[in-house]
């Protein structure tokens, strides 16, 4: 009887197990792991998407989601540094220091976690400049004084209209009828950006009636500062977005809207990637107690900040005029209480040394603390006839979030387009299209 008591005993144990295993199995496989690569503007905005969609859908236990990153904070180029490193000291930007108004995807991040819009405090004596490598050209608040007052308003005419164009993007039923978008060919059509694609920014503002010294001191200026990029080679949409970017950033930091809560390993994907040719851009930051520039400057006081043209190397190719234009752009901050010293934000295509930094603030000012960093900015943006950009989605299961930075590179457009890729994804892993379109509050309905 035992025996038989045993037996039978033994024989539900491994019914049981083997049901056990298979609903084991079965649930196991509902659950689906996904990995987000850095956790950048793109990938931290990314987790948020999918973990909000699923959470509308009902279906977040069945994802695991995991960011790898393989810096100690998020944010990517949105990085910040203190002088010293040294938090009684308020920290600079390092990388995209800006955010338009325009920006829906930060502007309600920032609303949503609280974060403080940064106000800059300007001091007497401390103005913005336009600077050709050999002399001033103009006050940069004052650029009317200089600039053509018609061209200065097709200027902004031009700016206004293509910002239209992209704020379609954030509409309801724009995105019911044309997205989400598995290229960035059709992102480009449906929002009507191509001829701004095809021309550089000079040829595309002269043609639509900016007159040339405008474009070739003014905005070449806001392109090198911006994108790293003279304006005769990069596309008119990139232009645009550099014309575009009066605006301001996060007190305590702009890496703060991207959220702290994604700490991982790295790991890479990269051979499926088309390789995307980056701009290197030096960010190097350094105290001093200078009042002036260095003579080859000019005698001139301590701006806020010098813009450079490089108006005059592209008309004269050998730089015989002996130009000053190692550095695309120089902003210093107010005083660093208690210090008598402000900090000076250099941007520049090429290592800066420390004679460099002496020169530029002349021998006799002493030169405290020095950082540096190069980054790989920006996509390499020339004008282009075709719209072949790398594919958002390279491989089953594979999406690549910055496909899109060789078309526009913000932090708010790396936010579209992690939207559009968690829409993607959503659909391709069975959802309705129209359940992963309308399960979003995130839709704006109304024209902007
Ligand atoms: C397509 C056009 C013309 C506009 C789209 C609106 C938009 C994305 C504007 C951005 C303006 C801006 C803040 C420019 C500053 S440069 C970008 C910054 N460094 C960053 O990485 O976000």
């Amino acid at each position: 009887m035992n025996k038989w008591k045993w037996i039978v005993g033994t024989i539900i144990a491994v019914v049981l197990l083997i049901f056990a295993f298979i609903v084991g199995f079965k649930l196991g496989h509902r659950i689906r792991h996904i990995a987000i690569i850095g956790a950048g503007a793109a990938g931290s905005s990314a987790a948020f998407f999918l973990h909000k969609q699923l959470l509308t859908l009902g279906d977040r236990d069945k994802v695991e989601i995991t960011v790898y990153e393989k810096e100690s904070k998020v944010g990517g180029r949105a990085a910040l540094i203190h002088p010293y490193n040294d938090s009684k000291y308020d920290p600079a930007e390092i990388g995209a220091s800006i955010y338009a108004s325009v920006n829906l995807h930060l502007v309600r991040a920032i609303e949503q976690f609280g974060l403080n819009p940064a106000y800059r405090i300007i001091d007497d004596n401390h103005v913005s400049y336009l600077y050709n490598g050999k002399t001033i050209l103009v006050d940069m608040d004052n650029v009317s004084s200089r600039y053509n007052l018609l061209s200065l308003t097709r200027l902004n005419m031009l700016t206004e209209t293509s910002v239209h164009h992209f704020l379609r993007l954030y509409q309801r039923n724009f995105q019911l009828l044309n997205g989400p978008f598995r290229t960035v060919a059709a992102y480009v059509k449906a929002i009507d950006l191509k001829p701004q694609l095809n021309e550089s920014g000079f040829r595309f503002l002269v043609n639509n009636g900016v007159d040339e010294m405008t474009v070739n001191e003014f905005v070449d200026s806001l392109t090198q500062g911006t994108y790293g990029q003279q304006v005769t080679q990069l596309h008119a949409v990139m232009t645009i977005i550099a014309m575009a970017g009066r605006g301001q950033s996060i007190k305590g930091g702009n890496y703060r809207i991207f959220g702290n809560h994604f700490k991982s390993l790295f790991s890479d994907v990269r051979d499926k990637i088309t390789k995307v040719d980056y701009v290197q851009q030096h960010v190097t930051l350094f105290t001093t107690n200078a009042t002036h520039l260095g003579s080859s400057y000019m005698k001139m006081n301590i701006p806020i900040s010098l813009l450079v043209t490089r108006y005059r190397e592209r008309q004269n190719s050998t730089n015989n005029l002996n130009l000053n234009l190692d550095v695309e752009s120089m902003h210093f901050s107010t005083l660093l209480y208690p210090r008598n010293e402000r900090l000076v934000k250099l941007f520049s295509p090429n290592y800066l040394d420390d004679s460099k930094l002496v020169e530029i603030v002349g021998s006799r000012a002493n030169i405290g603390w020095i950082y540096r960093k190069m980054w790989y900015a920006y996509p390499r943006a020339p004008p282009r006839n075709d719209t072949i950009f790398p594919p958002i989605n390279p491989d089953k299961g594979l999406y690549y979030v910055n496909a899109f930075e060789s078309f526009i590179s913000t932090m708010e457009t790396q936010c579209v387009a992690a939207h559009n890729i968690i829409r993607l994804f959503l659909i391709d892993f069975g959802y309705d299209e129209k359940v992963a379109t309308l399960a979003d509050d995130y839709w704006i309905d109304t024209a902007i």
